[in-house]
């Protein structure tokens, strides 16, 4: 991979820019706020800084362990991200040791008087991790951090835990959802999304600029094939933004009003609808304390929840996280079901959310939530291509990403379709 780039100069931007990434992370910045790091690289140096800061930080542990062996004392924090890209480069990427080791001296070496001194020993090392592919090999995947993977073992077991481990080191393709009688690039999903071969210039490919179809997990895609939206059905779309699921809703043909708290993130709402030539309604304000004008049909709550779903393709996410969050997250995902249920006409349907593997965030969401409501109803899920083992005994759909390992896993979901009592007020 990248073989052809080993030869650059050592003050290669990438590198560097790859670098300024992983010291914002490891710092507690999330890639997604950094992207002034490294805007002002050429696009191809960019994404290859963005490929490699992935690459570290989906290693970055196992990297460490050989490097330990290696170091007599720890190098300062810069120095260590160095050798970290540099054995990442040599052991997972495969890349000719002569091109990488230089190019890593030549780094440490811009470091400052302190970095230059370090220069021998950078060299010294990564030769020797060099030669080091079967150790590489035989390394354990990286490692969920304890808050996430004690209730993954709770509820699954760690062979579970293990699997989802293996999934998020594989990283994630892009999935594409598609326009009723479009078509989409890529592999056809068995629930119907479509799924790339490789990452590339999404925007380059046919039909992106005549809104065929948005980039969108084949996980996420399932909570709108699981409302079943309806031609000019009234649905309200909570906590809609960027609008992954507000496009499905308004390419059914849905009178979709689309409400986030987020004005900025609505703003790439605005964007993805104008490009797809769909149109919602659009509305910034805290679904707690909003009410529609009229009772609506369907609710739809993406509830804002950990994220601990996505670390395929966000595995900056564990090393910035530390769990402290949860409570306060499933405590205010239990008021917006019972504000989407207040807010949906008798009878009317929520379907309910979150990217998460915690069971707390999904299927003890879902029990605390009829224990609150016991007239409420749940309709168990009756969508294509998915296996009945992702069913849970309550009638949820739980997703997780060592599900489809043939065809590349998918994000960790907990989805919950539900029905109001035709009797409610
Ligand atoms: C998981 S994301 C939604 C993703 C979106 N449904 C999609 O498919 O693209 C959660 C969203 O909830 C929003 N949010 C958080 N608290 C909210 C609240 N009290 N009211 C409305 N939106 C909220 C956040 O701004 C964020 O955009």
């Amino acid at each position: 991979m990248d073989k052809a780039k080993t030869t650059r100069s050592p003050q290669d931007p990438a590198r560097k820019g790859a670098l300024r990434l992983i010291g914002g992370v490891l710092e507690g910045q999330s890639l997604a706020e950094q992207a002034g790091a490294i805007a002002r690289l050429a696009p191809q140096d960019k994404a290859r800084a963005q490929r490699l800061a992935l690459s570290v930080l989906r290693n970055i542990d196992r990297a460490d362990s050989l490097l330990v062996t290696h170091l007599s004392r720890k190098p300062r924090p810069d120095v260590l991200n160095i050798l970290r890209l540099g054995t990442v480069e040599l052991l997972e990427h495969g890349e000719a040791p002569h091109g990488v080791v230089n190019a890593a001296v030549g780094l440490v070496r811009n470091a400052g008087p302190k970095g230059r001194a370090a220069a021998g020993m950078v060299n010294a090392v990564l030769r020797k991790i060099s030669v080091q592919q079967t150790d590489w090999a035989s390394l354990r995947p990286e490692e969920m951090p304890g808050w996430l993977r004690d209730p993954v073992i709770a509820k699954w077991g760690a062979g579970v835990a293990l699997n989802i481990e293996a999934a998020h080191q594989q990283g994630a393709l892009p999935d594409l959802s598609v326009k009723p009688g479009q078509s989409a690039p890529g592999e056809r999903l068995p629930t119907g999304s479509f799924r790339l071969r490789e990452a590339g210039q999404i925007s380059r490919l046919p039909g992106y600029a005549e809104g065929n179809w948005w980039v969108q997990d084949a996980a996420a895609a399932l909570a709108v094939r699981m409302l079943d939206p309806k031609p000019d059905e009234l649905i309200v779309d909570l906590c809609a933004a960027p609008g992954g699921k507000t496009l499905q809703l308004a390419a059914a043909g849905a009178a979709v009003t689309a409400v986030d708290i987020s004005a900025p993130r609505l703003e790439r709402l605005r964007e993805n609808l104008d490009r797809c030539g769909l149109t919602a309604g659009i509305v910034a304000a805290d679904a707690l304390h909003w009410t529609p004008a009229t009772a609506p049909d369907a609710v739809l709550l993406d509830a804002p929840c950990s994220a601990t779903g996505t670390i395929r393709r966000h595995p900056d996410l564990p090393l910035i996280r530390d769990g402290s969050a949860i409570a306060g997250l499933c405590e205010l995902q239990a008021r917006l079901i019972d504000r989407a249920l207040e807010m949906l006409r008798p009878g009317g349907r929520l379907v309910f959310a979150t990217c998460s593997l915690l069971p707390a965030e999904g299927e003890d969401q879902l029990a605390a939530a009829l224990a609150r409501h016991p007239a409420v109803v749940v309709e168990p899920p009756d969508v294509e291509g998915i296996s009945p083992d992702w069913i849970t005994a309550r009638g949820g759909l739980r997703l997780r990403p060592d599900y489809w390992p043939d065809l590349g896993g998918m994000d960790g979901f907990f989805i919950a379709r539900l029905r109001k009592p035709e009797t409610a007020r």
